[in-house]
């Protein structure tokens, strides 16, 4: 424990900052989550679970939650855990709340549809005074939330206050590495996503685990493309959130997208897919606005391109898979 940071808030009661709010008790830190559900914060504060979006883990009867954004009044430190797409409009309602220099853990993976910002933009538009830090990494919600070890990415330009907000946060079974490149780790965690619907097709198509190894192995090198195109370090897309993350995510069926890009190859469509489950799978919204960045920087990046095409009903699955396979053969570089 350290003296400066003795209260968190959680923002966002779905899997992922349930199971964050979990590991922070665990921690022995005050942690106070935000749900934008009412019903999930009494549940949280009655029974202990998160009914809606974790049922069935028994969670410290220390968390305490609040359907009122207002209450994250003054913490020391933030977890900010919306889906990407409604990240900025939760930051914007905590404008007034924070002390300048507060530290703000951004641990959602995707890009914003309507303006193409990553998350740390997204951030330094709504809340400036914020100090921005990214938490990304291998780290399915259920395995976080049951103490099962875990280590992530954690990037933050200050490395002495890095150092102290790990001290506050990391437990035996929960390990944070301290980096520095924020943007590096924000890619990772949104280009991941979307290469894991890929991986989820070729496996729901039954193109055999060769071609599903080949998906990783290539959208690795358009993930660090990227990257280096970006200004992020090479490096940070070879750590724990970049390629820890895309071997989770797309050997898993755990992963929402991962699940996702299953059912599309095996023929069922998007809209059920989606309509049927109560959780955000990130790399339907990230897909076309990733494919967009990727063409206004002059990024190859064919696998994740055919994903976007995809999901905007441009081509079918089929098509998409003959597209990537009459690729002109070339030299295996990044
Ligand atoms: N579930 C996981 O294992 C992990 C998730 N993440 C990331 O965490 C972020 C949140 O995902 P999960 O916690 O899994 O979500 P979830 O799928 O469990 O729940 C959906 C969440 O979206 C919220 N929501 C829906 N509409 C909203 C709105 N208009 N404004 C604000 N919030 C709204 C719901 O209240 C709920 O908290 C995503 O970016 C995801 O990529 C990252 C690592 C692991
Ligand atoms: O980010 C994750 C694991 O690190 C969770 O992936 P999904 O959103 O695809 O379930």
């Amino acid at each position: 424990m350290t003296k400066h940071f003795k209260t968190f808030g959680v923002i966002g009661g779905g899997a992922w900052g349930t199971a964050i709010a979990q590991m922070l008790t665990r921690a022995d830190q005050d942690v106070l989550i935000w749900c934008r559900e009412p019903e999930i914060s009494d549940a949280i504060n009655t029974r202990h679970e998160n009914t809606g979006f974790l049922p069935g883990v028994a969670l410290n009867p220390a968390l305490k939650a609040t359907s009122d954004l207002a209450d994250l009044h003054l913490m020391d430190a933030l977890f900010a855990v919306a889906p990407a797409q409604h990240t900025r409009a939760t930051l914007m309602a905590l404008k007034g709340h924070i002390r300048p220099g507060t530290p703000v853990v951004l641990c959602s993976k995707g890009i914003e549809l309507k303006t193409g910002e990553f998350m740390t933009q997204v951030l330094k538009d709504e809340l400036p005074e914020a100090v921005p830090a990214v938490m990304s990494g291998p780290s399915f919600a259920i395995d976080v939330a049951k103490g099962l070890p875990t280590a992530v990415t954690f990037a933050i330009e200050d490395e002495a206050l890095g150092t102290e907000l790990i001290a506050a946060v990391a437990t035996p079974n929960f390990r944070p590495y301290l980096a520095h490149d924020l943007l590096g780790a924000e890619i990772g965690g949104a280009v991941k996503n979307v290469l894991a619907i890929a991986c989820g097709i070729a496996l729901g198509k039954g193109l055999g685990r060769s071609a599903h190894a080949a998906l990783i192995a290539r959208g690795s090198a358009e993930m660090t493309r990227l990257a280096l195109a970006l200004g992020a370090e090479r490096e940070t897309l070879s750590g724990l959130s970049g390629l820890g993350d895309l071997v989770l995510t797309c050997s898993s069926e755990t992963s929402r997208n991962m699940s996702c890009g299953m059912a599309l190859g095996k023929g069922e469509r998007l809209e059920d897919i989606l309509g049927a489950r109560n959780a955000v799978t990130e790399g339907v919204a990230t897909a076309p606005v990733l494919k967009r960045l990727a063409a206004e920087r002059g990024v190859d990046m064919p696998i994740c391109d055919a994903v976007a095409d995809v999901i905007e009903g441009a081509i079918s699955v089929d098509e998409a898979i003959q597209q990537l396979l009459m690729r002109p053969n070339k030299a295996e570089t990044v």
